[in-house]
């Protein structure tokens, strides 16, 4: 199946799937905090999840209870993105995410670590397929620094089932969960 096809496939799969992707989230933050990468993260980037992504409210809420400098994506123009603190009110784009403001005094690309989102993800060589922008591809590609998914059971693969293109970059680590802390 070609990306674009597989995409919309998978996004309905995701909407089939909320609440068990929702019922996943306390099992995948649990396991998160245990990490050494998160535990010595100062500045950490996150996204704010829609209703069928893994939520990450409460890890924005973990991280802040820890000390750490919460950084979210802004989309910005040409595909990119420009990661601000999330310390002060939400703008939400026209995608219907909500955004820090920006403030090029308080941008930061270069986080101790990235919680990476997607629709899909590949367990043998950890590849991924994002939302279809390429805003991720897109910041990975200067981006150096350690990255983790949290993957929901209906986003998990054995092996990627999309077209794994040059421009992917693999995530250093995907926390998975099974189906029984989902229900
Ligand atoms: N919660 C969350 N926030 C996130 C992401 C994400 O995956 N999850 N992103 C992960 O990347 C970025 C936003 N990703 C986006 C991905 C696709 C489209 C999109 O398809 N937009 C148009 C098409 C516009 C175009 O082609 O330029 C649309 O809605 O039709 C928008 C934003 C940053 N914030
Ligand atoms: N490093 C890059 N530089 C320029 N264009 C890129 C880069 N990476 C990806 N692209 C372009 O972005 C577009 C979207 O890529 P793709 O379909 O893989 O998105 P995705 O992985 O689903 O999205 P995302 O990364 O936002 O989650 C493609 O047309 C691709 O050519």
């Amino acid at each position: 199946m070609n990306k674009n096809d597989f995409r919309k496939a998978q996004i309905a799969q995701l909407n089939a799937h909320a609440a068990q992707t929702q019922a996943a989230g306390a099992d995948l933050l649990r396991q998160l905090l245990t990490l050494p990468v998160w535990q010595h993260a100062n500045t950490i980037a996150t996204t704010v999840s829609s209703p069928i992504e893994v939520p990450t409210e409460p890890l924005i809420k973990a991280a802040k209870a820890a000390g750490k400098t919460v950084y979210l994506p802004k989309t910005m123009p040409k595909r990119q993105l420009a990661f601000l603190p999330d310390d002060g009110p939400r703008i939400t784009s026209k995608f219907g995410i909500p955004e820090p403001a920006f403030d090029v005094t308080k941008q930061n690309q270069n986080v101790d670590l990235v919680i990476v989102p997607g629709v899909a993800f590949s367990l043998d060589c950890h590849y991924r397929l994002g939302f279809g922008a390429g805003y991720y591809d897109r910041f990975l590609a200067e981006y150096s620094g350690p990255t983790v998914s949290l993957v929901a059971p209906v986003q998990q693969f054995d092996t990627a089932q999309w077209p794994v293109e040059i421009f992917d970059w693999p995530v250093d680590t995907l926390i998975t969960t099974d189906l029984k802390n989902s229900l």
